[in-house]
């Protein structure tokens, strides 16, 4: 049987389901026609395995719930629709590639985040315990869930909520353990849905899971993808700014964006980077492998000049905190080949004041499109002020922000306006900006792997077949 809707009017129309949202305006808003919608599966007492993006936990508490809020309106469609929850998510960066250990902290757990949603749901989650090894965290998943999912067919509780995805050996790998860990969580249900936008990093629990099971596009899924078109055909001019501390997964999509900006301003460590790279300068916490990297963007941009360089840059003997006497500003055109600098930790806000190149730039730009924090949070904070109130100035552009941090540092810094953001048709917020940065490498927003994956998935089960025979609007 196939796993989709099967309900049948005495016409052999397929029934929508009448108490659930099946309102996705394929005409305003086209998805790609394969991309299997939660809408249309059968949910009736199925495990659901859902992969969100909850990375919003740090030093074990919740900054800005909002990438949370966002994902419960899929949940409730679930529950409602008969569905019985199996939750999973990231949280933090706990394996390191360089070393190829796995570090699990306890401030890294998901316990905050379930926390807020038995508080917010008032319904009642399990977290399983699985044997955690050193420097290689949970092998597998214990047969003891067993337990946990019979009581979640029972309604005995409300949901599980599996241990953050990134403890598990086989989350990252590309071998055995990643093939061990697909089977494993694909056991535990009988439907995925993804609604993990913001994390496209094709892992066992967003990407190899789905060779497993018959997979769904959740809601906040859906709506992210609708959106992220408006950023691909931008109102020109289109000024992107770019900034933060994953130098390692944004430096691959930078080139391909600098094609469709007018403008690229760049912060954080990528700026830092940059600079090494077109001045000759070596700053601390900059890795000589990683300006390489950066070399062929100075290069590109020496024929096109898109880049608009911040000018005043805040240099810190520590990255410890603001300490009096230890920071000070430089400005870029200052500086020497061949010098040695202390870490960069911010810019400072002098780089955004009216006839800079910068303020030009934002003031005039159409669209604008902000995946940046862009100092060494929380001591370096004045240059993100700065550039967010630099940004809402501009009230006729279009304006998408996009990340994890780039959304808290918006709330914390300017609460009124990130509220009023929220609500205003200039403003769209988008739960992953390095996901945003993979779209518009890809130049398709269903040429994420996760999304291509999903697609997979329904032609493995037959969704297109389904689909052509539906002849009700669906
Ligand atoms: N110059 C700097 N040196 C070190 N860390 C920096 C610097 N500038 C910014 N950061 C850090 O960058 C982090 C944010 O970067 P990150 O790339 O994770 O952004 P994000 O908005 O979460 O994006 P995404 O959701 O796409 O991952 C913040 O924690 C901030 O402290
Ligand atoms: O915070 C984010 O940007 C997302 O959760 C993705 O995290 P990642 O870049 O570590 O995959």
């Amino acid at each position: 049987m196939v796993p989709y809707l099967n309900q049948k009017d005495s016409n052999g129309n397929v029934l929508r389901v009448g108490y659930t949202v099946d309102d996705h305006d394929q005409e305003k808003d086209p998805l790609h026609p394969s991309l299997p919608l939660l809408q249309h599966a059968d949910l009736e007492d199925k495990v659901v395995l859902l992969r969100v993006d909850h990375n919003v936990v740090k030093k074990g508490k919740i900054l800005d719930q909002y990438r949370i809020d966002v994902t419960l309106a899929t949940m409730y469609n679930i529950i409602e629709r008969g569905g019985r929850l199996v939750i999973m998510s990231h949280v933090g960066r706990p394996y390191d590639k360089k070393t190829n250990t796995l570090t699990v902290k306890q401030d890294e757990a998901v316990d905050a985040i379930v926390g807020y949603l038995q508080r917010k749901l008032r319904i009642k989650f399990a977290i399983p315990k699985f044997h955690i090894f050193e420097k290689e965290g949970i092998h597998d998943i214990d047969t003891s869930i067993n337990w946990l999912i019979q009581d979640l067919r029972a309604r005995k509780i409300g949901g599980i909520y599996l241990p953050n995805t990134r403890w598990f050996a086989g989350e990252e790998d590309k071998g055995e353990k990643m093939e061990r860990l697909a089977v494993q969580l694909a056991a535990l249900a009988d439907v995925y849905v993804n609604d993990a936008f913001g994390s496209w990093q094709p892992h066992t629990s967003t990407y190899h899971v789905t060779k497993y099971l018959p997979s769904f596009a959740g809601l906040c899924m859906q709506d992210e993808l609708s959106n992220v078109r408006a950023v691909l055909e931008p109102k020109r001019p289109f000024v992107a700014i770019v900034a933060g501390a994953k130098y390692d997964t944004k430096i691959g999509p930078l080139t391909a964006i600098y094609r469709r900006v007018d403008h690229l301003i760049l912060g954080g460590l990528i700026y830092n980077t940059f600079l090494c790279a077109k001045y000759g300068v070596k700053i601390k916490g900059v890795e000589d492998s990683d300006i390489v990297l950066a070399k062929d963007l100075v290069e590109q941009d020496r024929n096109e000049g898109k880049i608009l360089e911040l000018p005043y840059v805040v240099e810190s003997d520590t990255l410890e905190g603001r300490i009096e006497g230890k920071f000070r500003t430089l400005h870029i055109k200052d500086f020497k080949p061949g010098e040695d600098y202390q870490f960069i930790v911010d810019v400072d806000p002098a780089s955004f004041e009216p006839g800079t190149e910068v303020h030009k730039g934002l003031e005039s730009a159409k669209t604008i499109f902000v995946n940046a924090v862009m100092g060494l949070m929380p001591s370096f904070w004045h240059g993100t002020s700065k550039m967010d109130e630099t940004i809402d100035q501009n009230r006729t552009a279009q304006k998408f922000f996009g990340g994890g941090d780039t959304l808290q540092e918006f709330k914390s810094l300017h609460p009124g306006l990130y509220h009023a953001a929220l609500d205003s048709p200039k403003y769209y917020m988008f739960t992953g900006g390095g996901t945003v940065l993979k779209v518009l490498e890809e130049a398709d927003p269903f040429g994420l792997p996760t999304v291509k994956a999903l697609i997979a998935s329904g032609e493995a089960y037959g969704y297109q077949k389904w689909r052509a025979g539906c002849t009700s609007k669906i």
